[in-house]
């Protein structure tokens, strides 16, 4: 059978929910008083919407094959992705065989060095690459997770990242991630609150529960080794995304100034096999959080994690629903996954995308068995009710 060709690539964009998680109404806990590298200034510290968080919107990318046959994937980005797509990417796959995928990444890549590398550009190729690997299957009639090599695991096991773990624990999960509250401007009484909320959840939970903070980029050195120092007696498991990105040496030393037996995590805005590289190599992390709609799409989560593997470090992706899931039931040194709360009180499963996409499997008892990802591609599709906007048709 001969392979079918690319024969158009479009853009769209998309408001509301899916990859873009952060745009979520008043009360929803995503949004209340999170502690972020922008609490420094007191009319950015309640909401994150307040300094942009949501701006972009979600990217959808749909690529259409000779054969008739869509892919398509969503993540953020929203219209100056678009516009990359469209005016610039485009031309790497219309005309390409569908199998092109390592060469049509490069081509992406390397043209785009000189204004991109990392953040929008990286986050728009990792759209466009997911959109390949859904047309793939779609056309082979195979999921994502078969394309990648199989499975290693016929289940895949959820920590839950939320405001409320005791609930989460409740609903099976093997651990709670919750968002920090309060940053070093809030001084020794937020420190003190981040602290106690860490206490009263650890209370309700019992002993063995894990319970992880997401610090989401917002700490110094010295407040997070404070932080982590003060939670060691409250167990917990890891200190998430303590330091700005760019700061490998302060995540190196973070690593050391950790109580025993606590792991330090990163990585959800960090890129590429050389961005990573960085954090491997200077040591900054026990286990890399690649985000696959932002990090470089699955062509390059593989080198990641092959690289990852290679320095007995965990590759736990951040969030991203089903193109992390697939993903993670193929690798080794992916033993568990996240799962998002998306409901706003974080009190019940519901998925992780919604309302964009159709067929998203979720946890249950947080697990997910590996016969639910068992659709072509990535087994979903678009929710024809949201509405598509496509700013740069050609
Ligand atoms: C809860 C965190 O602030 C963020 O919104 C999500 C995240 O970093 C994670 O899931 O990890
Ligand atoms: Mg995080």
């Amino acid at each position: 059978m001969g392979i079918p060709t690319i024969k158009h690539v479009r853009a769209f964009t998309l408001r509301g929910g899916g990859a873009d998680y952060h745009d979520q109404a008043d009360g929803h806990w995503i949004d209340d008083h999170i502690a972020t590298p922008m609490s420094k200034y007191p009319e950015y510290r309640q909401s994150r919407r307040t300094f942009g968080i949501n701006v972009l919107g979600t990217l959808v990318v749909e690529i259409e094959a000779s054969d008739g046959t869509v892919g398509f994937a969503v993540t953020t980005g929203g219209e100056p992705a678009a516009y990359i797509v469209e005016k610039h990417l485009a031309r790497f796959l219309e005309g390409a065989k569908v199998t092109d995928i390592e060469r049509i990444w490069d081509q992406m890549y390397q043209s785009t060095l000189y204004y991109g590398r990392k953040g929008i550009v990286i986050n728009t190729i990792s759209g466009v690459d997911l959109a390949l690997w859904d047309l793939l299957g779609k056309i082979r009639q195979e999921p994502v997770h078969q394309l990648l090599g199989g499975a290693v695991r016929d289940e895949l096991q959820f920590y839950a990242t939320g405001a409320r773990p005791d609930l989460a624990q409740k609903m099976g999960f093997i651990g709670g991630k919750m968002p920090l509250h309060h940053g070093p401007a809030e001084g020794e009484e937020g420190l003190r609150k981040n602290l106690e909320e860490l206490a009263t959840m650890r209370e309700r939970v019992g002993p063995d529960f894990w319970l992880m903070l997401d610090c989401w980029m917002s700490l110094d050195l010295n407040y997070a080794t404070k932080l982590a120092v003060g939670a060691h007696e409250h167990g917990l498991k890891w200190i998430e995304e303590a330091l700005p990105p760019d700061d490998y040496w302060g995540y190196a030393a973070l690593r050391n100034n950790v109580p025993k037996g606590m792991l330090v995590t990163t990585g959800e805005h960090e890129a590429t096999r050389w961005g990573f590289r960085m954090l491997l190599e200077m040591g900054c992390c026990d286990i890399i959080q690649p985000d696959v709609g932002w990090c470089g799409g699955i062509t390059e989560l593989v080198k990641i994690s092959a690289l990852a593997d290679a320095h007995n470090a965990l590759v736990i992706p951040h969030g991203s629903s089903v193109y992390s899931y697939h993903f993670v039931a193929t690798r080794h040194n992916s033993p568990f996954a996240e799962f998002l709360m998306m409901a706003p009180k974080a009190d019940e499963v519901v998925p992780m995308f919604h309302p964009q996409l159709l067929g998203e499997p979720v946890p249950v008892n947080g697990r997910m068995r590996l016969s639910a990802l068992d659709q072509p591609g990535f087994g979903v599709t678009l929710n024809p009710e949201c509405q598509l906007h496509r700013p740069y048709n050609r």
